[in-house]
Formats: structure tokens, C-alpha cells, sequence
């Protein structure tokens, strides 16, 4: 569950770094200010944190230059051996946002970016939940993502790629289950967080959201 588009992470690992760097510009406003993006997950980061969807380990990298003590969850084998030779020996475990192994240790925030759209809406609202017990109270999720204002909003966002030529881009859009704002408040609020949103670029935003 959640990891029916494996095999795409398997495929782009190699040239992932790439792609955030803008050289794909079917991409390039989607990964627009990543290293500000990441910057400002580590800024909202407290304590202990744990990683869903680590990719190439880049946010990885800024929380454990931040002085972080980290966990990482990936499941891409791929994606894992890349993060693994960026980092040294950080523990990165094989696992996706449903199903991972027991972290004994406890966790002040659990963040990540550019991933929690492979989740349907229905197994976001699992997560979170599971997220909910997880987290002590005054914990933090703070998550980037390619998020929308509204079902219409996201409607314009493919029609604009089908215009420019960016017919990847416009698939991606349409097959992932990239969320409004509305239902991921909807999911926090139930889940016992409070939620606050900010723009980062035309397609992510910046989720933070607080355990009451
Ligand atoms: C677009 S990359 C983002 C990588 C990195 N977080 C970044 O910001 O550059 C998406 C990552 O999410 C991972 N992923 C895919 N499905 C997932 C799932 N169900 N749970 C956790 N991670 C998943 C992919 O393997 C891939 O490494």
C-alpha cells in the first residue's frame, strides 16, 4: 500500500540530484527553491527526527548538519544505496509512510519532502493518525509537498503543463494524489493537530502542524 510508484524512485535515482538541481524543465518549478525548501524544514525541526521518503538524503543531510539525532525511512532500494554514500552511516531504514519498523527511540518530528502525495487520501488520514499516536504532545509534522488550493486550482496546473509541452509533468499531476489544502486541515485537525500552511513555490507548500 503507498508503494505503487516504486519502480519510478528505482528508475530516477541516478539522476535525481539533477532534477532538483532544475536540469529537467519539465521539473524545474516544481524543485524551485528546493534548497530553501529543505532549509526551512530543518528551521521547523525539533529534537529527535524521523524522515519518510529520504530519496537522495538531502534534507537528510541539512537535519543531521543541524545537530538532529535522525532516522530515515525509505523505500526505494535505489534511493537508500544513494542516501547511504551521501551520508556515511546514518540509519536509513526500509519502509514507507504506512509501514516501517518499530522506532524505539521517541520522536519530536516526524517531516518530509516531495513525498506524502503517493499516499491516496484515505491512507494519508492512516498515517496521520498513526503519526498522532507516535508524537508527544507539542510535537511536530512539518511536511513539503506539491499541495493545491483547490480541486479547480489543480485542474489549471495540468492544463498548463498539457499547454507547455510538459506532458510528464501533466501525467505526474493526474496519476499521484496530490491533495487540496482543505483535505489535508481536514485529516490534522481530526488527528488532534494544529495547522498552518505556507506557499514555497507554484506547486509546494509548507505544511506545519503541532500535537495539542
Ligand atoms: C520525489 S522523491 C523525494 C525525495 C526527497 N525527500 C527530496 O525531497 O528530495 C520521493 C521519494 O518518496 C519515496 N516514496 C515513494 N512512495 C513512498 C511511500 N509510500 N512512503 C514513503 N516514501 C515513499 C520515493 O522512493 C522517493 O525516494
Amino acid at each position: 500500500m503507498g508503494r505503487e510508484f516504486l519502480s519510478i524512485f528505482d528508475d530516477w535515482a541516478n539522476t535525481y540530484d539533477l532534477s532538483v538541481a532544475g536540469v529537467d524543465q519539465q521539473y524545474a518549478a516544481v524543485f524551485s527553491n528546493y534548497d530553501k525548501i529543505l532549509d526551512e524544514v530543518v528551521e521547523h525541526s525539533e529534537g529527535n527526527v524521523l524522515e519518510f521518503g529520504v530519496g537522495t538524503g538531502n534534507l537528510s543531510k541539512k537535519l543531521i548538519e543541524a545537530g538532529h539525532s535522525f532516522i530515515g525511512v525509505e523505500p526505494s532500494l535505489a534511493m537508500r544505496e544513494i542516501a547511504k554514500e551521501k551520508l556515511g552511516d546514518v540509519e536509513i531504514l526500509d519502509g514507507d509512510f504506512l509501514s516501517f519498523p518499530v522506532i524505539s527511540e521517541s520522536i519530536n518530528t516526524i517531516v518530509s519532502t516531495y513525498a506524502f502525495h503517493h499516499l491516496t487520501d484515505k491512507e494519508k488520514e492512516v498515517a496521520i493518525s498513526n503519526f498522532s499516536q507516535m508524537l508527544p504532545k507539542d510535537g511536530r509534522i512539518v511536511f513539503g509537498d506539491t499541495i493545491f488550493q483547490s480541486d479547480q486550482a489543480k485542474e489549471q496546473m495540468i492544463e498548463q503543463a498539457k499547454r507547455q509541452g510538459y506532458l510528464d509533468l501533466a501525467d505526474d499531476l493526474q496519476r499521484e494524489y496530490y491533495p487540496t489544502i482543505t483535505v489535508l486541515k481536514n485529516i490534522f485537525t481530526l488527528y488532534n493537530f494544529n495547522i498552518a500552511f505556507h506557499q514555497m513555490n507554484d506547486f509546494v507548500w509548507l505544511l506545519l502542524a503541532k500535537k495539542n
